[in-house]
């Protein structure tokens, strides 16, 4: 049976790309996900295997980055055109380009001593919260005399675009993590508390406030720790909420370290580092998963070790 080709596209799909930008103290994020889909003269790629037409998918991801730290993110639209444009304009089998782009966004955490709105707080310059993304949860038992109420939430995703390091840990033949003085610190917080409320006999808490304060707790301790480790972190933010919420006794979390690995951009003649604005690799697996309970001192732990379908 005679073929022929039909429509064909290719590149590098989700490219995860986040420019840090340095204003002085204040930092800027842009987050994104960037597919690129080239299309043009590939009919020998596909008749023949012929490579000739073939600007590497790898070398698209190369690209994504490079302009990063090149040109800067402005806005995703701008992005996705200076993309665009060059590829076909560069590269002459190329005729067409199709970038897409989505942007994941960010606000600022408000700080203990500060309002977001304004950023007057040192700490509030580096930290972030992504919008619109966590889920409440809750569990309640009830026996017919006593009552336990463990709440919290998922998919909280926060980062320090600094003030976080890790270094002089155990270093085996295995080892090649380089330490770190200045890295990203980012998660997607999952807690769980559970409260010391267990009999009717007891004034009940206001679980809105409780929530709402539990939550603001967490930011910011997460937003004000200088950072060792995310271990360090997590216990600072557990510890947080045991000294500000005198109705919760215990609270268990579940921390993905979320890597943000610094591109090599050398190849092409550029300096990336931290000190003024980098461009980071986004890695989504495998993960660090940091996991821990922080108790008010003397009450017994209660939320179970895998707590993440309560
Ligand atoms: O905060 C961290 N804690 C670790 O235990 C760890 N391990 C690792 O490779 N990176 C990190 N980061």
């Amino acid at each position: 049976m005679p073929t022929i080709l039909g429509q064909n596209q290719y590149g590098k799909a989700e490219n995860r790309v986040v420019k840090i930008t340095r204003d002085g103290d204040t930092h800027h994020i842009k987050d994104l996900n960037v597919s690129v889909a080239l299309s043009g003269d590939m009919d020998d790629v596909h008749y023949s295997g012929s490579n000739a037409n073939v600007l590497p998918t790898d070398t698209t991801k190369n690209t994504v980055y490079a302009f990063a730290k090149e040109h800067g993110i402005e806005s995703a639209e701008q992005f996705g055109i200076h993309l665009a444009r060059h590829f076909v304009s560069s590269q002459e089998p190329i005729h067409r380009a199709r970038i897409r782009i989505e942007e994941y966004a960010w606000e600022r955490i408000a700080t203990s001593d500060g309002n977001s709105r304004f950023i007057g707080a040192d700490d509030v310059k580096h930290s972030f919260v992504r919008k619109g993304q966590e889920t409440r949860v809750t569990q309640i038992t009830y026996d017919g005399g006593s009552w336990e109420v463990v709440s919290g939430l998922k998919d909280l995703t926060v980062m320090n675009s600094t003030n976080s390091e890790f270094w002089g840990y155990v270093k085996d033949r295995y080892t090649t993590l380089k330490e770190a003085y200045d890295r990203i610190l980012a998660t997607d917080v999952s807690a769980r508390w559970r409260y010391n409320w267990t009999s009717d006999e007891q004034r009940m808490p206001n679980w809105e406030k409780s929530y709402e304060q539990a939550r603001k707790h967490m930011l910011q301790a997460f937003a004000e720790t200088y950072s060792l480790s995310l271990q360090q972190t997590l216990y600072q933010m557990g510890s947080r909420i045991i000294n500000s919420r005198s109705e919760i006794d215990e609270i268990r979390f579940s921390l993905p370290n979320n890597h943000h690995f610094l591109v090599d951009l050398e190849p092409f003649g550029l300096k990336n580092d931290t000190a003024d604005g980098a461009v980071y690799f986004a890695a989504d697996r495998p993960y660090g998963l940091i996991e821990a309970t922080v108790l008010r001192d003397g009450v017994e732990p209660k939320i179970p070790v895998d707590m993440t379908n309560l």
